[in-house]
Protein backbone atom coordinates (compact mmCIF):
# COMPACT_ATOMS: atom_id res chain seq x y z
CA UNK A 1 0.00 0.00 0.00
CA UNK A 2 1.33 3.53 -0.89
CA UNK A 3 -0.09 6.58 0.51
CA UNK A 4 0.67 9.93 -0.74
CA UNK A 5 0.08 12.65 1.83
CA UNK A 6 0.85 16.25 -0.39
CA UNK A 7 -2.58 17.16 -0.94
CA UNK A 8 -3.34 17.09 2.59
CA UNK A 9 -0.44 19.91 3.18
CA UNK A 10 -1.88 23.02 2.22
CA UNK A 11 -4.82 22.58 1.90
CA UNK A 12 -7.96 23.59 4.42
CA UNK A 13 -8.04 22.25 7.02
CA UNK A 14 -4.49 21.04 6.31
CA UNK A 15 -1.67 19.48 8.26
CA UNK A 16 1.89 21.20 7.34
CA UNK A 17 5.17 18.44 6.98
CA UNK A 18 6.23 20.47 10.33
CA UNK A 19 3.25 19.59 11.88
CA UNK A 20 3.45 15.90 11.08
CA UNK A 21 7.16 15.83 11.98
CA UNK A 22 6.20 17.20 15.39
CA UNK A 23 3.32 14.72 15.57
CA UNK A 24 5.82 11.80 14.79
CA UNK A 25 7.30 11.64 18.58
CA UNK A 26 3.56 10.72 19.49
CA UNK A 27 3.72 8.58 17.05
CA UNK A 28 6.99 6.47 18.41
CA UNK A 29 5.02 6.98 21.12
CA UNK A 30 1.43 4.65 19.90
CA UNK A 31 3.39 2.41 17.46
CA UNK A 32 5.49 1.08 21.25
CA UNK A 33 2.33 0.91 22.88
CA UNK A 34 0.91 -1.01 19.99
CA UNK A 35 3.91 -3.22 19.52
CA UNK A 36 3.58 -3.87 23.75
CA UNK A 37 0.04 -4.86 23.35
CA UNK A 38 0.89 -6.85 20.18
CA UNK A 39 3.72 -8.97 22.53
CA UNK A 40 0.99 -9.88 25.00
CA UNK A 41 -1.99 -10.19 22.41
CA UNK A 42 -3.93 -8.01 24.42
CA UNK A 43 -7.38 -7.76 23.11
CA UNK A 44 -7.67 -5.64 19.51
CA UNK A 45 -3.94 -5.61 19.55
CA UNK A 46 -4.12 -9.45 18.79
CA UNK A 47 -5.75 -8.24 15.07
CA UNK A 48 -2.52 -7.24 14.24
CA UNK A 49 -1.32 -10.38 14.34
CA UNK A 50 -2.99 -12.20 12.38
CA UNK A 51 -1.06 -12.07 9.27
CA UNK A 52 0.83 -14.58 11.41
CA UNK A 53 -1.81 -16.44 13.44
CA UNK A 54 -4.21 -17.03 11.28
CA UNK A 55 -3.98 -20.59 10.11
CA UNK A 56 -5.19 -20.99 6.21
CA UNK A 57 -4.58 -24.82 6.26
CA UNK A 58 -7.56 -25.08 9.48
CA UNK A 59 -9.68 -22.79 7.51
CA UNK A 60 -9.48 -24.70 3.93
CA UNK A 61 -9.99 -28.28 5.71
CA UNK A 62 -13.32 -26.71 7.55
CA UNK A 63 -14.93 -25.97 4.36
CA UNK A 64 -13.45 -29.05 2.74
CA UNK A 65 -16.70 -30.72 2.93
CA UNK A 66 -18.39 -28.20 0.90
CA UNK A 67 -16.85 -28.69 -2.37
CA UNK A 68 -18.07 -26.55 -5.22
CA UNK A 69 -21.27 -24.97 -3.88
CA UNK A 70 -23.38 -22.97 -6.19
CA UNK A 71 -24.19 -20.54 -3.49
CA UNK A 72 -22.42 -19.52 0.07
CA UNK A 73 -25.11 -17.39 2.16
CA UNK A 74 -23.24 -15.52 5.32
CA UNK A 75 -25.38 -15.12 8.29
CA UNK A 76 -23.73 -12.25 10.28
CA UNK A 77 -23.81 -8.96 10.85
CA UNK A 78 -21.29 -5.59 11.24
CA UNK A 79 -18.08 -7.58 11.62
CA UNK A 80 -19.34 -10.84 11.14
CA UNK A 81 -20.28 -10.14 7.41
CA UNK A 82 -18.47 -6.98 5.82
CA UNK A 83 -14.59 -8.42 6.20
CA UNK A 84 -15.53 -11.74 3.95
CA UNK A 85 -18.11 -9.80 1.78
CA UNK A 86 -15.53 -7.23 0.95
CA UNK A 87 -12.93 -10.33 -0.16
CA UNK A 88 -15.89 -11.60 -1.71
CA UNK A 89 -16.45 -8.57 -4.02
CA UNK A 90 -13.04 -7.58 -4.49
CA UNK A 91 -11.71 -11.36 -5.65
CA UNK A 92 -14.94 -12.67 -7.40
CA UNK A 93 -14.07 -14.48 -10.60
CA UNK A 94 -17.11 -15.65 -12.80
CA UNK A 95 -16.80 -19.67 -12.03
CA UNK A 96 -16.83 -18.84 -8.40
CA UNK A 97 -19.79 -19.70 -5.89
CA UNK A 98 -22.12 -17.43 -5.35
CA UNK A 99 -21.89 -15.10 -2.27
CA UNK A 100 -25.26 -13.52 -0.73
CA UNK A 101 -24.67 -11.74 2.62
CA UNK A 102 -27.68 -11.82 5.21
CA UNK A 103 -26.70 -9.20 7.25
CA UNK A 104 -29.98 -7.47 7.86
CA UNK A 105 -33.61 -8.47 9.01
CA UNK A 106 -35.54 -7.04 6.01
CA UNK A 107 -38.22 -9.99 6.03
CA UNK A 108 -38.68 -8.86 2.42
CA UNK A 109 -34.70 -8.82 1.70
CA UNK A 110 -34.73 -12.56 3.12
CA UNK A 111 -37.56 -13.78 1.42
CA UNK A 112 -36.59 -12.55 -2.07
CA UNK A 113 -33.18 -14.47 -1.25
CA UNK A 114 -34.12 -17.34 0.11
CA UNK A 115 -36.84 -18.18 -3.08
CA UNK A 116 -33.89 -17.47 -5.63
CA UNK A 117 -31.71 -19.87 -4.11
CA UNK A 118 -31.42 -23.64 -4.76
CA UNK A 119 -31.02 -24.54 -1.07
CA UNK A 120 -29.58 -28.00 -1.76
CA UNK A 121 -26.37 -26.58 -3.77
CA UNK A 122 -26.22 -23.68 -0.85
CA UNK A 123 -23.88 -23.73 2.02
CA UNK A 124 -25.08 -21.65 5.26
CA UNK A 125 -21.75 -20.11 6.50
CA UNK A 126 -23.19 -18.46 10.20
CA UNK A 127 -21.10 -16.16 11.85
CA UNK A 128 -21.32 -14.36 15.11
CA UNK A 129 -18.58 -13.76 17.65
CA UNK A 130 -20.35 -13.05 20.74
CA UNK A 131 -23.08 -15.97 18.95
CA UNK A 132 -25.87 -13.52 20.85
CA UNK A 133 -26.65 -11.37 18.18
CA UNK A 134 -30.29 -10.65 17.58
CA UNK A 135 -30.16 -10.28 14.02
CA UNK A 136 -27.87 -13.80 12.89
CA UNK A 137 -29.18 -15.31 15.28
CA UNK A 138 -33.13 -14.85 13.89
CA UNK A 139 -31.71 -15.36 10.43
CA UNK A 140 -30.53 -18.39 11.05
CA UNK A 141 -33.79 -19.60 12.28
CA UNK A 142 -35.63 -18.32 9.31
CA UNK A 143 -32.65 -19.80 6.85
CA UNK A 144 -32.65 -23.27 8.62
CA UNK A 145 -36.40 -23.54 8.42
CA UNK A 146 -36.81 -23.08 4.91
CA UNK A 147 -33.83 -25.79 4.50
CA UNK A 148 -36.31 -28.12 6.06
CA UNK A 149 -39.32 -27.22 4.59
CA UNK A 150 -37.11 -27.35 1.11
CA UNK A 151 -36.32 -30.95 2.39
CA UNK A 152 -32.60 -30.55 2.75
CA UNK A 153 -30.67 -31.05 5.92
CA UNK A 154 -29.34 -28.15 6.93
CA UNK A 155 -27.17 -29.85 9.46
CA UNK A 156 -25.17 -31.45 6.17
CA UNK A 157 -25.11 -27.59 4.94
CA UNK A 158 -24.15 -25.63 7.65
CA UNK A 159 -21.10 -24.27 9.22
CA UNK A 160 -20.15 -22.53 12.40
CA UNK A 161 -18.03 -19.46 12.88
CA UNK A 162 -18.44 -18.27 16.21
CA UNK A 163 -16.38 -17.75 20.21
CA UNK A 164 -15.12 -20.86 22.42
CA UNK A 165 -18.66 -20.78 24.30
CA UNK A 166 -22.26 -19.19 23.81
CA UNK A 167 -25.14 -20.43 21.91
CA UNK A 168 -23.69 -20.82 18.43
CA UNK A 169 -21.36 -22.78 19.75
CA UNK A 170 -23.49 -25.16 21.46
CA UNK A 171 -25.62 -25.51 18.28
CA UNK A 172 -22.12 -26.73 16.59
CA UNK A 173 -21.75 -29.22 18.84
CA UNK A 174 -24.89 -30.70 19.39
CA UNK A 175 -25.33 -31.22 15.95
CA UNK A 176 -22.07 -31.65 14.97
CA UNK A 177 -21.08 -28.97 12.18
CA UNK A 178 -17.88 -28.01 11.21
CA UNK A 179 -17.00 -24.82 12.68
CA UNK A 180 -14.51 -22.51 12.84
CA UNK A 181 -13.23 -20.47 16.55
CA UNK A 182 -12.93 -16.32 15.84
CA UNK A 183 -9.73 -16.00 17.82
CA UNK A 184 -8.80 -14.58 21.07
CA UNK A 185 -8.86 -10.90 21.27
CA UNK A 186 -10.06 -10.22 17.64
CA UNK A 187 -12.90 -7.64 17.66
CA UNK A 188 -14.95 -8.27 14.94
CA UNK A 189 -14.23 -5.35 12.88
CA UNK A 190 -10.74 -6.43 13.03
CA UNK A 191 -11.69 -10.03 11.71
CA UNK A 192 -11.10 -9.94 8.05
CA UNK A 193 -7.73 -11.77 7.93
CA UNK A 194 -8.69 -14.11 10.37
CA UNK A 195 -11.61 -17.45 10.60
CA UNK A 196 -14.01 -15.08 9.89
CA UNK A 197 -13.45 -13.24 7.20
CA UNK A 198 -11.58 -15.79 5.45
CA UNK A 199 -13.86 -18.97 5.13
CA UNK A 200 -16.15 -17.66 2.21
CA UNK A 201 -12.58 -16.63 0.38
CA UNK A 202 -11.68 -20.28 1.08
CA UNK A 203 -15.07 -21.76 -0.32
CA UNK A 204 -14.58 -19.51 -3.30
CA UNK A 205 -10.99 -21.20 -4.00
CA UNK A 206 -8.95 -17.92 -3.50
CA UNK A 207 -5.47 -17.73 -1.92
CA UNK A 208 -5.29 -17.04 1.61
CA UNK A 209 -1.77 -17.45 1.64
CA UNK A 210 -1.79 -14.86 -0.60
CA UNK A 211 -4.10 -12.98 1.26
CA UNK A 212 -2.04 -12.88 4.26
CA UNK A 213 1.20 -12.16 2.79
CA UNK A 214 0.02 -8.65 1.44
CA UNK A 215 -1.31 -8.11 5.27
CA UNK A 216 2.66 -9.85 6.25
CA UNK A 217 3.89 -7.18 3.91
CA UNK A 218 2.20 -4.12 5.30
CA UNK A 219 2.76 -5.31 8.65
CA UNK A 220 6.38 -5.40 8.35
CA UNK A 221 6.66 -1.79 7.58
CA UNK A 222 4.86 -0.77 10.61
CA UNK A 223 7.09 1.46 12.60
CA UNK A 224 7.92 4.59 15.13
CA UNK A 225 7.72 6.92 12.12
CA UNK A 226 4.56 7.76 10.10
CA UNK A 227 7.38 8.56 7.37
CA UNK A 228 8.32 4.83 6.82
CA UNK A 229 4.96 3.48 7.46
CA UNK A 230 1.96 4.11 4.85
CA UNK A 231 -0.54 2.70 7.31
CA UNK A 232 0.67 4.94 10.39
CA UNK A 233 1.31 7.83 7.75
CA UNK A 234 -3.11 7.35 6.51
CA UNK A 235 -3.64 7.33 10.54
CA UNK A 236 -2.08 10.05 11.39
CA UNK A 237 -2.71 12.45 8.52
CA UNK A 238 -6.74 11.58 9.56
CA UNK A 239 -6.38 12.25 12.76
CA UNK A 240 -4.23 15.60 12.54
CA UNK A 241 -6.83 16.43 9.79
CA UNK A 242 -9.74 15.50 12.01
CA UNK A 243 -8.37 17.53 14.98
CA UNK A 244 -8.34 20.49 12.66
CA UNK A 245 -11.87 20.13 11.27
CA UNK A 246 -11.95 17.26 9.29
CA UNK A 247 -14.75 15.60 10.65
CA UNK A 248 -15.71 13.53 7.58
CA UNK A 249 -13.52 11.13 6.02
CA UNK A 250 -14.87 10.22 2.79
CA UNK A 251 -13.66 6.94 1.27
CA UNK A 252 -13.44 7.31 -2.66
CA UNK A 253 -12.42 3.62 -4.71
CA UNK A 254 -12.15 3.70 -7.58
CA UNK A 255 -12.88 -0.07 -8.21
CA UNK A 256 -16.26 -1.45 -8.22
CA UNK A 257 -14.60 -4.50 -6.72
CA UNK A 258 -13.57 -2.10 -3.82
CA UNK A 259 -16.86 -0.90 -3.28
CA UNK A 260 -17.33 -2.96 -0.06
CA UNK A 261 -14.27 -2.37 1.35
CA UNK A 262 -15.99 1.49 1.67
CA UNK A 263 -18.48 -0.11 3.81
CA UNK A 264 -15.97 -2.41 5.84
CA UNK A 265 -13.96 1.14 6.52
CA UNK A 266 -17.29 2.71 7.97
CA UNK A 267 -17.31 0.51 10.57
CA UNK A 268 -13.95 0.66 11.25
CA UNK A 269 -13.59 3.77 11.90
CA UNK A 270 -16.94 4.83 13.11
CA UNK A 271 -17.53 1.88 15.61
CA UNK A 272 -13.17 2.45 16.76
CA UNK A 273 -13.09 5.94 16.77
CA UNK A 274 -16.18 7.65 17.28
CA UNK A 275 -15.53 8.13 21.14
CA UNK A 276 -15.77 10.77 23.66
CA UNK A 277 -17.37 13.30 21.49
CA UNK A 278 -14.43 12.41 19.03
CA UNK A 279 -14.28 10.55 15.77
CA UNK A 280 -14.01 10.98 11.99
CA UNK A 281 -18.01 10.28 9.80
CA UNK A 282 -16.79 7.77 7.30
CA UNK A 283 -18.59 8.71 4.21
CA UNK A 284 -19.15 5.35 1.14
CA UNK A 285 -18.79 6.93 -2.29
CA UNK A 286 -17.41 5.37 -5.68
CA UNK A 287 -15.39 6.64 -8.09
CA UNK A 288 -16.21 7.64 -10.57
CA UNK A 289 -20.20 7.48 -10.18
CA UNK A 290 -19.64 9.68 -7.56
CA UNK A 291 -17.95 12.34 -9.51
CA UNK A 292 -20.92 12.62 -10.73
CA UNK A 293 -23.35 13.23 -7.38
CA UNK A 294 -21.25 13.71 -4.01
CA UNK A 295 -18.40 15.48 -5.37
CA UNK A 296 -20.32 18.66 -5.73
CA UNK A 297 -20.23 18.71 -1.67
CA UNK A 298 -16.43 17.34 -1.16
CA UNK A 299 -15.40 20.39 -3.52
CA UNK A 300 -17.43 23.43 -2.78
CA UNK A 301 -19.15 22.32 0.32
CA UNK A 302 -18.18 22.79 4.00
CA UNK A 303 -14.75 22.52 4.65
CA UNK A 304 -15.33 19.67 7.11
CA UNK A 305 -13.80 16.50 4.77
CA UNK A 306 -10.98 14.55 4.46
CA UNK A 307 -11.27 12.81 0.70
CA UNK A 308 -9.62 9.64 0.81
CA UNK A 309 -9.19 8.24 -2.80
CA UNK A 310 -7.89 4.58 -3.58
CA UNK A 311 -6.79 2.76 -6.61
CA UNK A 312 -5.20 -0.07 -7.88
CA UNK A 313 -2.58 0.84 -10.29
CA UNK A 314 -3.05 -2.38 -12.36
CA UNK A 315 -6.13 -3.77 -13.56
CA UNK A 316 -7.92 -6.14 -16.43
CA UNK A 317 -8.40 -3.06 -19.29
CA UNK A 318 -11.34 -3.31 -22.15
CA UNK A 319 -10.47 -0.75 -24.68
CA UNK A 320 -13.31 2.05 -26.18
CA UNK A 321 -13.95 1.34 -29.75
CA UNK A 322 -12.81 3.86 -32.49
CA UNK A 323 -15.98 6.42 -33.27
CA UNK A 324 -16.59 8.96 -35.90
CA UNK A 325 -19.26 10.41 -34.09
CA UNK A 326 -18.86 14.13 -33.59
CA UNK A 327 -16.89 15.43 -30.59
CA UNK A 328 -16.41 11.59 -29.05
CA UNK A 329 -13.44 10.57 -31.20
CA UNK A 330 -10.96 11.76 -28.61
CA UNK A 331 -12.49 8.72 -26.50
CA UNK A 332 -11.80 5.96 -29.27
CA UNK A 333 -8.56 3.93 -29.24
CA UNK A 334 -8.61 4.59 -25.66
CA UNK A 335 -9.36 2.55 -22.25
CA UNK A 336 -12.01 2.20 -19.70
CA UNK A 337 -9.20 1.73 -17.37
CA UNK A 338 -7.25 4.97 -18.87
CA UNK A 339 -10.91 7.19 -18.85
CA UNK A 340 -10.75 5.60 -14.76
CA UNK A 341 -7.45 7.09 -14.10
CA UNK A 342 -7.83 10.36 -16.25
CA UNK A 343 -11.27 10.73 -13.72
CA UNK A 344 -9.58 10.04 -10.76
CA UNK A 345 -6.34 12.41 -11.38
CA UNK A 346 -8.89 14.75 -12.35
CA UNK A 347 -10.78 14.39 -8.93
CA UNK A 348 -7.85 14.84 -7.38
CA UNK A 349 -6.55 17.88 -8.67
CA UNK A 350 -10.47 19.44 -8.33
CA UNK A 351 -9.91 19.05 -4.69
CA UNK A 352 -6.16 20.06 -4.79
CA UNK A 353 -7.04 23.09 -6.81
CA UNK A 354 -9.22 24.57 -3.78
CA UNK A 355 -7.54 23.30 -1.18
CA UNK A 356 -9.72 20.54 -0.03
CA UNK A 357 -7.56 17.64 1.88
CA UNK A 358 -7.71 14.16 -0.08
CA UNK A 359 -5.02 11.51 0.26
CA UNK A 360 -4.06 8.70 -2.29
CA UNK A 361 -4.19 5.50 -1.51
CA UNK A 362 -2.94 2.79 -4.41
CA UNK A 363 -2.12 -0.68 -3.96
CA UNK A 364 -1.05 -2.91 -7.15
CA UNK A 365 -4.44 -4.40 -7.58
CA UNK A 366 -7.35 -5.68 -6.30
CA UNK A 367 -6.28 -8.89 -5.96
CA UNK A 368 -5.55 -10.89 -3.18
CA UNK A 369 -1.70 -9.58 -2.17
CA UNK A 370 -3.61 -6.11 -2.62
CA UNK A 371 -6.39 -6.23 -0.38
CA UNK A 372 -4.36 -8.21 2.21
CA UNK A 373 -2.38 -4.79 2.43
CA UNK A 374 -5.16 -2.83 2.05
CA UNK A 375 -7.03 -4.19 4.86
CA UNK A 376 -3.93 -4.55 7.41
CA UNK A 377 -3.27 -1.40 6.28
CA UNK A 378 -6.47 0.72 7.26
CA UNK A 379 -6.41 -1.72 10.31
CA UNK A 380 -3.50 -0.67 11.82
CA UNK A 381 -3.95 2.84 10.47
CA UNK A 382 -7.71 3.41 13.00
CA UNK A 383 -5.30 1.41 15.80
CA UNK A 384 -2.36 4.48 15.47
CA UNK A 385 -5.30 7.14 15.54
CA UNK A 386 -7.15 5.29 18.07
CA UNK A 387 -3.63 5.87 20.16
CA UNK A 388 -3.57 9.22 18.92
CA UNK A 389 -6.66 9.97 20.37
CA UNK A 390 -6.69 8.55 23.12
CA UNK A 391 -9.83 6.70 22.61
CA UNK A 392 -10.68 2.93 23.58
CA UNK A 393 -10.52 1.67 19.91
CA UNK A 394 -11.77 -1.96 20.50
CA UNK A 395 -14.89 -1.08 22.24
CA UNK A 396 -18.75 0.53 21.01
CA UNK A 397 -20.39 0.75 23.93
CA UNK A 398 -22.89 2.80 22.07
CA UNK A 399 -23.62 -0.06 19.56
CA UNK A 400 -24.46 -2.62 23.04
CA UNK A 401 -26.80 0.20 24.18
CA UNK A 402 -28.71 -0.46 21.11
CA UNK A 403 -29.03 -4.19 21.06
CA UNK A 404 -29.83 -4.18 24.68
CA UNK A 405 -32.85 -1.77 23.79
CA UNK A 406 -33.89 -3.97 21.34
CA UNK A 407 -33.40 -7.36 22.61
CA UNK A 408 -35.58 -5.96 26.05
CA UNK A 409 -38.12 -4.69 23.50
CA UNK A 410 -38.75 -8.27 22.39
CA UNK A 411 -38.70 -9.51 25.68
CA UNK A 412 -35.33 -11.22 25.59
CA UNK A 413 -34.67 -9.91 29.45
CA UNK A 414 -34.81 -6.78 31.44
CA UNK A 415 -33.03 -3.94 29.63
CA UNK A 416 -33.49 -1.08 30.99
CA UNK A 417 -32.28 0.73 28.00
CA UNK A 418 -35.31 -0.47 26.35
CA UNK A 419 -37.73 1.84 29.06
CA UNK A 420 -35.95 4.69 26.76
CA UNK A 421 -38.19 3.71 23.64
CA UNK A 422 -41.31 4.85 26.05
CA UNK A 423 -40.06 7.88 27.08
CA UNK A 424 -39.07 9.23 23.16
CA UNK A 425 -39.98 12.82 22.44
CA UNK A 426 -42.47 13.14 19.92
CA UNK A 427 -43.58 16.05 17.44
CA UNK A 428 -45.78 14.84 14.69
CA UNK A 429 -46.54 16.15 12.06
CA UNK A 430 -49.04 14.11 9.44
O1 LIG B 1 -20.14 -11.22 15.71
P1 LIG B 1 -21.25 -10.76 16.57
O2 LIG B 1 -20.99 -11.00 18.02
O3 LIG B 1 -22.57 -11.32 16.13
O4 LIG B 1 -21.32 -9.20 16.42
C1 LIG B 1 -21.68 -8.56 15.22
C2 LIG B 1 -21.57 -7.07 15.41
O5 LIG B 1 -22.34 -6.77 16.55
C3 LIG B 1 -22.26 -5.49 17.13
O6 LIG B 1 -23.11 -4.63 16.51
C4 LIG B 1 -20.86 -4.96 17.25
O7 LIG B 1 -20.89 -3.62 17.57
C5 LIG B 1 -20.09 -5.17 15.98
O8 LIG B 1 -18.76 -4.76 16.17
C6 LIG B 1 -20.12 -6.62 15.63
O9 LIG B 1 -19.34 -6.82 14.49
Amino acid sequence: MRVDLGNALSTTPGVSEASLERLDEQVAAAHETIEAGRADAEHGYAALNLPDTADPDAIRAAVEPFDSPDAVVTVGIGGSALGAATLSAGLSEPDDPEAYYLDNVDPEHVTRLLDTLSLSDTVVNVVSRSGTTAETLANFLVVRDAMTDAGVDWTERTFVTTGESGNLRGLAEKHDLPSLSVPDGVPGRFSALSTVGLAVAAIQGHDLDALLAGARDEASRLSGSLFESPAYAYGAASYALANRGALTNAMMPYSEDLEYFAEWFAQLWAESLGKDGLGQTPARALGATDQHSQLQLYRAGPRDKLVTLVRPTERADRDIPETDLEGLSYLGGSSLGELLDAEFEATEASLAAVGVPNVRVEIDAVDERGLGELLYGMEAACVLYGELAGVSTFTQPAVEWGKRAARGLLGGGDFEEADAVSEKTRLVVE
